[in-house]
């Protein structure tokens, strides 16, 4: 397929809870035993946010295509991600549990892996809003985060200039004591979108 021969198809895939044809499908992305603890916990906040929140998930239905931020496998050992997004707030919050085979340097995440949450996330978020691709990514490591561990994230647009957003994302530890990565990434609206 030509790159050209397409529009970048987002929302295609980018599923809400409150829609009826896809709730019964969210299971997946359901807190679950290959979680910690306080990962569990976090996500049952952010279940009860209130009705202004509504969980999100990427859902591919391609056959013989599977979206690279749907990386998990059966055992959860890359890493599973669980969002909520809040129109009115143009935000998006949410979990992630690293596993085994997140690992880059013994023991420690991936940034790639951090990279695909951002762009994943900020993306679903702004795409959320309008048609946009990432233009450019900007991302701070600035603590280690050990493989197995749980993190939580913040999402939100920042700033729109023109045809860009900036749309910027925290990674903090699930006590938010320690900060993973700070992410800023540049959207545009293509000509075509
Ligand atoms: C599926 C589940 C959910 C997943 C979540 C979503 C994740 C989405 C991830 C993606 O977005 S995948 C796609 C990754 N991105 C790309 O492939 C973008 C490739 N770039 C393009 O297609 C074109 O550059 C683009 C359509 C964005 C712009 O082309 P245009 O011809 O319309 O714009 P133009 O060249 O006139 O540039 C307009 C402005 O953008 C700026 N610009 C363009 N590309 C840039 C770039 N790469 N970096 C920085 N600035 C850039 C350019 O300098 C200029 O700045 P000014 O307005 O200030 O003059």
């Amino acid at each position: 397929m030509s790159v050209n021969s397409k529009r970048i198809q987002v929302r295609k895939h980018v599923k809400l809870a409150n829609d009826e044809n896809w709730k019964c499908k969210l299971d997946i992305w359901k807190a679950n035993e290959s979680w910690s603890d306080d990962c569990k916990t976090v996500f049952q906040e952010l279940s009860n946010l209130g009705d202004d929140w509504v969980q999100v998930a990427v859902i591919c239905e391609d056959p013989g295509h599977r979206c690279y931020f749907n990386c998990h496998d059966e055992q959860d050992k890359v890493f599973t991600v669980a969002m909520f997004y809040s129109k009115s707030r143009n935000r998006i919050r949410g979990v992630a549990q690293f596993g085994q085979y997140s690992q880059s340097a013994s023991g420690v995440v991936h940034t790639g892996a951090l990279s695909t949450i951002i762009d994943t996330v900020s993306g679903i978020l702004i795409n959320l809003v309008c048609v946009a691709v990432t233009i450019s990514m900007s991302i701070r490591y600035k603590q280690i985060l050990l493989i197995e561990e749980s993190a939580q994230f913040n999402c939100w647009i920042e700033r729109t200039e023109g045809r860009k957003a900036i749309v910027k994302m925290v990674i903090t530890s699930i006590d938010k004591g320690r900060t993973f990565a700070e992410g800023e990434t540049v959207w545009m609206i293509p000509r075509n979108g």
